[in-house]
Protein backbone atom coordinates (compact mmCIF):
# COMPACT_ATOMS: atom_id res chain seq x y z
CA UNK A 1 0.00 0.00 0.00
CA UNK A 2 1.30 2.94 -0.94
CA UNK A 3 1.86 5.65 2.05
CA UNK A 4 -0.89 8.18 2.35
CA UNK A 5 -0.34 11.74 0.14
CA UNK A 6 -2.87 14.75 -0.26
CA UNK A 7 -1.55 16.22 -3.34
CA UNK A 8 -3.00 13.75 -5.62
CA UNK A 9 -6.39 12.72 -3.77
CA UNK A 10 -7.03 16.46 -3.69
CA UNK A 11 -6.55 17.34 -7.10
CA UNK A 12 -8.40 14.57 -7.93
CA UNK A 13 -11.46 15.84 -5.34
CA UNK A 14 -11.40 18.89 -7.32
CA UNK A 15 -12.17 17.21 -10.59
CA UNK A 16 -15.06 15.42 -8.68
CA UNK A 17 -16.75 18.81 -6.83
CA UNK A 18 -17.87 20.25 -10.36
CA UNK A 19 -20.52 18.05 -12.41
CA UNK A 20 -19.21 14.66 -12.64
CA UNK A 21 -18.10 13.21 -15.87
CA UNK A 22 -14.57 12.16 -14.98
CA UNK A 23 -12.82 9.67 -16.87
CA UNK A 24 -9.96 8.88 -14.26
CA UNK A 25 -7.18 8.53 -16.05
CA UNK A 26 -5.69 5.27 -17.28
CA UNK A 27 -8.39 3.48 -15.63
CA UNK A 28 -11.18 1.71 -18.27
CA UNK A 29 -13.62 3.61 -16.50
CA UNK A 30 -15.82 7.14 -15.82
CA UNK A 31 -17.90 8.32 -12.62
CA UNK A 32 -20.99 10.20 -13.75
CA UNK A 33 -24.39 10.48 -13.24
CA UNK A 34 -27.33 7.43 -13.36
CA UNK A 35 -31.01 7.71 -14.04
CA UNK A 36 -31.65 7.21 -9.78
CA UNK A 37 -28.70 6.52 -7.87
CA UNK A 38 -26.95 9.86 -8.12
CA UNK A 39 -23.00 9.28 -9.19
CA UNK A 40 -22.18 5.81 -10.41
CA UNK A 41 -19.04 4.31 -12.69
CA UNK A 42 -19.05 3.18 -16.28
CA UNK A 43 -16.87 1.50 -18.37
CA UNK A 44 -15.70 2.99 -20.96
CA UNK A 45 -14.37 -0.22 -23.02
CA UNK A 46 -15.41 -3.65 -22.65
CA UNK A 47 -13.72 -5.25 -19.93
CA UNK A 48 -12.78 -8.86 -19.81
CA UNK A 49 -14.02 -11.04 -17.27
CA UNK A 50 -11.26 -11.15 -14.12
CA UNK A 51 -9.79 -8.23 -15.39
CA UNK A 52 -8.08 -6.39 -12.55
CA UNK A 53 -9.76 -2.60 -13.63
CA UNK A 54 -7.91 -0.99 -10.88
CA UNK A 55 -6.56 -0.79 -7.43
CA UNK A 56 -7.81 1.95 -4.57
CA UNK A 57 -5.28 3.05 -2.01
CA UNK A 58 -7.57 4.18 1.27
CA UNK A 59 -8.31 7.69 2.31
CA UNK A 60 -7.80 6.59 5.87
CA UNK A 61 -8.34 2.69 7.55
CA UNK A 62 -7.85 1.42 11.50
CA UNK A 63 -7.69 -2.16 12.30
CA UNK A 64 -10.55 -3.68 14.38
CA UNK A 65 -9.39 -3.42 18.49
CA UNK A 66 -9.52 -7.47 18.24
CA UNK A 67 -7.09 -7.14 15.49
CA UNK A 68 -4.39 -4.84 17.22
CA UNK A 69 -2.12 -7.59 17.29
CA UNK A 70 -3.43 -9.88 14.26
CA UNK A 71 -3.13 -6.76 11.45
CA UNK A 72 -0.57 -3.91 10.66
CA UNK A 73 -1.92 -0.64 11.77
CA UNK A 74 -1.10 1.13 9.28
CA UNK A 75 -1.48 -1.26 5.97
CA UNK A 76 -4.13 -3.97 7.87
CA UNK A 77 -1.79 -6.94 6.41
CA UNK A 78 -2.91 -9.66 8.56
CA UNK A 79 0.45 -10.38 10.87
CA UNK A 80 1.56 -13.75 10.92
CA UNK A 81 5.06 -15.00 12.22
CA UNK A 82 6.28 -15.20 8.82
CA UNK A 83 5.38 -11.72 7.67
CA UNK A 84 6.61 -9.89 10.84
CA UNK A 85 9.57 -7.42 9.85
CA UNK A 86 10.95 -7.97 13.08
CA UNK A 87 9.53 -10.79 15.45
CA UNK A 88 11.15 -9.22 18.40
CA UNK A 89 9.44 -5.86 17.47
CA UNK A 90 5.89 -7.55 17.28
CA UNK A 91 6.36 -9.68 20.30
CA UNK A 92 6.98 -6.91 22.46
CA UNK A 93 4.47 -4.37 21.19
CA UNK A 94 2.23 -7.42 21.11
CA UNK A 95 3.11 -7.67 25.35
CA UNK A 96 3.50 -4.25 25.84
CA UNK A 97 0.06 -3.19 24.13
CA UNK A 98 1.25 -0.85 21.67
CA UNK A 99 0.42 -1.16 18.14
CA UNK A 100 2.15 -3.73 15.16
CA UNK A 101 3.28 -2.66 12.37
CA UNK A 102 4.26 -5.02 9.32
CA UNK A 103 6.89 -3.34 7.83
CA UNK A 104 9.64 -0.24 8.60
CA UNK A 105 7.83 1.60 5.48
CA UNK A 106 4.34 1.31 7.14
CA UNK A 107 5.70 2.34 10.43
CA UNK A 108 7.26 5.61 9.08
CA UNK A 109 4.21 6.06 6.96
CA UNK A 110 1.94 5.84 10.01
CA UNK A 111 3.61 8.65 11.39
CA UNK A 112 0.87 10.73 9.70
CA UNK A 113 -0.95 10.38 12.19
CA UNK A 114 0.99 7.90 14.78
CA UNK A 115 3.28 10.69 15.91
CA UNK A 116 -0.25 12.81 17.19
CA UNK A 117 -1.51 9.71 18.25
CA UNK A 118 0.99 8.26 20.69
CA UNK A 119 0.94 11.16 22.47
CA UNK A 120 -2.56 10.85 23.57
CA UNK A 121 -4.23 8.25 26.24
CA UNK A 122 -6.84 6.53 24.34
CA UNK A 123 -8.22 4.02 27.04
CA UNK A 124 -10.98 5.82 27.25
CA UNK A 125 -12.22 6.23 24.42
CA UNK A 126 -11.20 2.32 23.30
CA UNK A 127 -13.00 1.46 25.91
CA UNK A 128 -16.06 2.96 24.93
CA UNK A 129 -15.70 1.56 21.09
CA UNK A 130 -15.44 -1.92 22.46
CA UNK A 131 -18.03 -1.45 25.02
CA UNK A 132 -20.64 -0.58 22.39
CA UNK A 133 -19.18 -2.17 20.10
CA UNK A 134 -18.70 0.48 17.47
CA UNK A 135 -15.77 0.81 14.60
CA UNK A 136 -16.43 4.17 13.37
CA UNK A 137 -15.29 6.04 15.88
CA UNK A 138 -11.84 4.24 15.43
CA UNK A 139 -11.36 5.78 12.06
CA UNK A 140 -12.91 9.11 12.35
CA UNK A 141 -10.15 9.35 15.29
CA UNK A 142 -7.15 8.52 12.95
CA UNK A 143 -8.37 11.09 10.57
CA UNK A 144 -8.54 13.85 13.30
CA UNK A 145 -5.08 12.65 14.10
CA UNK A 146 -4.08 12.87 10.76
CA UNK A 147 -5.79 16.70 10.37
CA UNK A 148 -3.49 17.50 13.17
CA UNK A 149 -0.40 15.71 11.75
CA UNK A 150 -1.32 17.96 8.57
CA UNK A 151 -1.37 14.75 6.95
CA UNK A 152 -5.17 15.28 5.32
CA UNK A 153 -7.58 17.97 5.29
CA UNK A 154 -10.53 18.00 7.84
CA UNK A 155 -13.03 18.03 4.24
CA UNK A 156 -10.93 15.35 2.72
CA UNK A 157 -14.00 12.58 3.10
CA UNK A 158 -16.63 15.38 1.75
CA UNK A 159 -16.71 14.34 -1.51
CA UNK A 160 -18.37 11.27 -0.64
CA UNK A 161 -22.25 10.62 -0.31
CA UNK A 162 -23.98 10.63 3.31
CA UNK A 163 -26.66 9.04 4.81
CA UNK A 164 -29.61 11.00 5.54
CA UNK A 165 -29.95 13.13 9.31
CA UNK A 166 -33.69 14.16 8.64
CA UNK A 167 -34.78 12.42 11.41
CA UNK A 168 -32.07 14.22 13.92
CA UNK A 169 -28.12 13.41 14.76
CA UNK A 170 -27.63 10.38 17.05
CA UNK A 171 -26.92 11.14 20.24
CA UNK A 172 -23.84 8.53 20.56
CA UNK A 173 -22.09 10.69 17.44
CA UNK A 174 -22.37 13.89 19.80
CA UNK A 175 -21.05 11.81 22.90
CA UNK A 176 -18.03 10.37 20.91
CA UNK A 177 -17.12 13.13 19.59
CA UNK A 178 -16.81 14.52 22.99
CA UNK A 179 -14.89 11.90 24.02
CA UNK A 180 -12.55 12.13 21.10
CA UNK A 181 -12.23 16.06 21.93
CA UNK A 182 -11.54 15.28 25.53
CA UNK A 183 -8.56 12.58 24.84
CA UNK A 184 -7.06 14.90 22.27
CA UNK A 185 -7.00 17.62 24.68
CA UNK A 186 -6.06 15.98 27.98
CA UNK A 187 -2.35 15.55 26.16
CA UNK A 188 0.08 16.56 28.18
CA UNK A 189 1.63 19.71 26.19
CA UNK A 190 -2.24 20.89 25.39
CA UNK A 191 -1.03 22.61 22.22
CA UNK A 192 -2.73 20.48 19.28
CA UNK A 193 -4.64 22.57 17.07
CA UNK A 194 -8.30 21.13 17.44
CA UNK A 195 -10.68 24.31 16.18
CA UNK A 196 -11.41 22.00 13.52
CA UNK A 197 -12.75 18.94 15.66
CA UNK A 198 -16.76 20.27 15.92
CA UNK A 199 -19.75 18.36 16.15
CA UNK A 200 -20.13 19.70 12.47
CA UNK A 201 -17.03 17.81 11.52
CA UNK A 202 -17.25 14.70 13.46
CA UNK A 203 -21.47 14.21 12.53
CA UNK A 204 -20.13 14.86 8.30
CA UNK A 205 -17.50 12.35 9.15
CA UNK A 206 -19.43 9.59 10.52
CA UNK A 207 -22.67 10.12 8.23
CA UNK A 208 -20.05 9.34 5.17
CA UNK A 209 -18.46 6.73 7.25
CA UNK A 210 -21.79 4.45 7.64
CA UNK A 211 -22.47 4.71 3.78
CA UNK A 212 -18.91 4.30 2.27
CA UNK A 213 -16.69 2.46 4.65
CA UNK A 214 -15.81 -1.11 3.57
CA UNK A 215 -15.02 -4.05 6.34
CA UNK A 216 -11.76 -5.91 5.45
CA UNK A 217 -11.75 -9.80 6.56
CA UNK A 218 -8.20 -11.78 5.99
CA UNK A 219 -8.26 -13.85 3.32
CA UNK A 220 -6.79 -17.40 4.16
CA UNK A 221 -6.71 -18.17 0.02
CA UNK A 222 -3.40 -19.67 0.43
CA UNK A 223 -2.27 -21.55 3.48
CA UNK A 224 -2.92 -24.78 4.55
CA UNK A 225 -5.63 -23.76 7.55
CA UNK A 226 -8.75 -25.66 7.72
CA UNK A 227 -11.06 -24.08 5.62
CA UNK A 228 -13.88 -24.75 8.46
CA UNK A 229 -12.09 -23.36 11.04
CA UNK A 230 -11.86 -20.32 8.30
CA UNK A 231 -15.19 -20.05 8.16
CA UNK A 232 -16.01 -20.51 11.91
CA UNK A 233 -13.87 -17.46 12.74
CA UNK A 234 -15.28 -15.59 9.58
CA UNK A 235 -19.33 -16.20 11.23
CA UNK A 236 -17.79 -15.08 14.85
CA UNK A 237 -15.79 -12.25 12.94
CA UNK A 238 -12.42 -13.19 13.71
CA UNK A 239 -11.61 -12.69 10.44
CA UNK A 240 -12.05 -8.89 10.51
CA UNK A 241 -9.00 -7.01 10.30
CA UNK A 242 -10.63 -3.85 10.07
CA UNK A 243 -12.30 -0.78 7.92
CA UNK A 244 -11.29 1.14 5.84
CA UNK A 245 -12.66 4.16 3.56
CA UNK A 246 -11.96 4.93 -0.49
CA UNK A 247 -12.73 7.65 -2.58
CA UNK A 248 -12.93 5.77 -6.42
CA UNK A 249 -14.68 2.63 -4.52
CA UNK A 250 -17.70 5.18 -2.78
CA UNK A 251 -18.92 5.93 -6.70
CA UNK A 252 -19.68 2.58 -7.41
CA UNK A 253 -23.64 2.08 -6.56
CA UNK A 254 -25.09 -1.63 -5.41
CA UNK A 255 -26.57 -4.40 -7.07
CA UNK A 256 -27.42 -7.98 -5.96
CA UNK A 257 -26.05 -9.40 -8.73
CA UNK A 258 -22.64 -7.47 -9.04
CA UNK A 259 -20.58 -6.86 -12.28
CA UNK A 260 -17.54 -5.99 -10.00
CA UNK A 261 -15.49 -7.75 -6.83
CA UNK A 262 -14.07 -5.96 -4.73
CA UNK A 263 -10.98 -7.80 -2.82
CA UNK A 264 -8.40 -7.27 -0.37
CA UNK A 265 -5.61 -9.69 -1.19
CA UNK A 266 -2.85 -8.19 0.63
CA UNK A 267 -3.97 -5.42 2.62
CA UNK A 268 -6.22 -2.27 2.85
CA UNK A 269 -5.22 -1.91 -0.56
CA UNK A 270 -8.29 -2.87 -2.66
CA UNK A 271 -8.86 -4.42 -5.99
CA UNK A 272 -11.84 -4.13 -8.07
CA UNK A 273 -12.20 -6.90 -10.38
CA UNK A 274 -14.25 -8.08 -12.90
CA UNK A 275 -16.87 -10.67 -11.93
CA UNK A 276 -17.67 -10.87 -15.47
CA UNK A 277 -17.36 -9.46 -19.12
CA UNK A 278 -18.13 -5.79 -19.01
CA UNK A 279 -19.55 -4.01 -22.15
CA UNK A 280 -18.88 -0.58 -22.80
CA UNK A 281 -20.88 2.32 -21.20
CA UNK A 282 -22.58 -0.70 -18.98
CA UNK A 283 -22.66 0.53 -15.07
CA UNK A 284 -20.37 -1.47 -12.35
CA UNK A 285 -21.72 -2.56 -9.74
CA UNK A 286 -20.38 -3.89 -6.48
CA UNK A 287 -22.68 -5.99 -3.18
CA UNK A 288 -22.39 -3.88 -0.20
CA UNK A 289 -24.44 -6.70 1.69
CA UNK A 290 -24.19 -10.37 1.91
CA UNK A 291 -26.16 -10.94 -1.67
CA UNK A 292 -27.12 -14.84 -0.69
CA UNK A 293 -29.29 -13.17 1.80
CA UNK A 294 -33.29 -14.04 0.97
CA UNK A 295 -34.82 -11.17 -1.14
CA UNK A 296 -37.07 -9.50 2.27
CA UNK A 297 -33.41 -9.32 3.91
CA UNK A 298 -31.40 -7.78 1.56
CA UNK A 299 -34.13 -4.98 0.90
CA UNK A 300 -34.49 -4.52 4.81
CA UNK A 301 -31.33 -4.30 5.11
CA UNK A 302 -30.01 -1.90 2.26
CA UNK A 303 -32.73 0.27 3.75
CA UNK A 304 -31.64 0.86 7.10
CA UNK A 305 -28.09 0.58 6.66
CA UNK A 306 -27.96 2.71 2.96
CA UNK A 307 -31.42 4.31 2.89
CA UNK A 308 -32.21 3.02 -0.37
CA UNK A 309 -35.00 0.61 -1.84
CA UNK A 310 -32.73 -1.56 -4.68
CA UNK A 311 -34.67 -1.99 -7.61
CA UNK A 312 -32.31 -4.33 -9.32
CA UNK A 313 -33.18 -7.17 -11.69
CA UNK A 314 -32.84 -9.67 -9.01
CA UNK A 315 -35.04 -7.38 -6.56
CA UNK A 316 -37.67 -6.86 -9.23
CA UNK A 317 -37.78 -10.74 -9.80
CA UNK A 318 -38.57 -11.60 -5.70
CA UNK A 319 -35.22 -13.55 -6.22
C1 LIG B 1 -21.39 4.31 -1.68
S1 LIG B 1 -22.53 5.43 -2.34
C2 LIG B 1 -22.47 5.09 -4.07
C3 LIG B 1 -22.25 6.36 -4.86
C4 LIG B 1 -23.39 7.33 -4.82
N1 LIG B 1 -24.39 7.01 -5.83
C5 LIG B 1 -22.91 8.76 -4.96
O1 LIG B 1 -23.48 9.51 -5.73
O2 LIG B 1 -21.97 9.11 -4.25
C6 LIG B 1 -24.02 4.65 -1.79
C7 LIG B 1 -25.27 5.45 -2.06
O3 LIG B 1 -25.59 5.42 -3.47
C8 LIG B 1 -26.97 5.20 -3.66
N2 LIG B 1 -27.17 3.86 -4.26
C9 LIG B 1 -26.25 2.89 -4.38
N3 LIG B 1 -26.75 1.81 -4.99
C10 LIG B 1 -28.04 2.10 -5.25
C11 LIG B 1 -29.11 1.36 -5.85
N4 LIG B 1 -28.97 0.11 -6.29
N5 LIG B 1 -30.32 1.97 -5.95
C12 LIG B 1 -30.51 3.24 -5.51
N6 LIG B 1 -29.54 3.98 -4.90
C13 LIG B 1 -28.31 3.41 -4.78
C14 LIG B 1 -27.61 5.27 -2.29
O4 LIG B 1 -28.01 6.60 -2.05
C15 LIG B 1 -26.48 4.85 -1.39
O5 LIG B 1 -26.64 5.32 -0.06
Amino acid sequence: MRPLRTAPLSSFLRRFSAHVHVHVLGMPIRVGHTANAGRGVFAVRDIDLGELIHTADPVVAHPSLASLHKACYFCLKGIRRSVSYTESAVAASATEGSPTFCSSTCEESAQVFYATEQQVDWSEFHEYCSNYGVRFPLIAKRLACMVISSGTSPNSLDILSHVNLSNGIPADWITERKLLYKALRSKAAGSLNLSFLTDDWYVGVLARLHINAFRIERVDQDDSEDILAAAAASILGESILGSAVYVLPSMYNHDCDPNVDILWPDNASANLVARRSIKSGEELHITYIDASMAPDKRRSFLEEHYGFTCKCARCRDGD
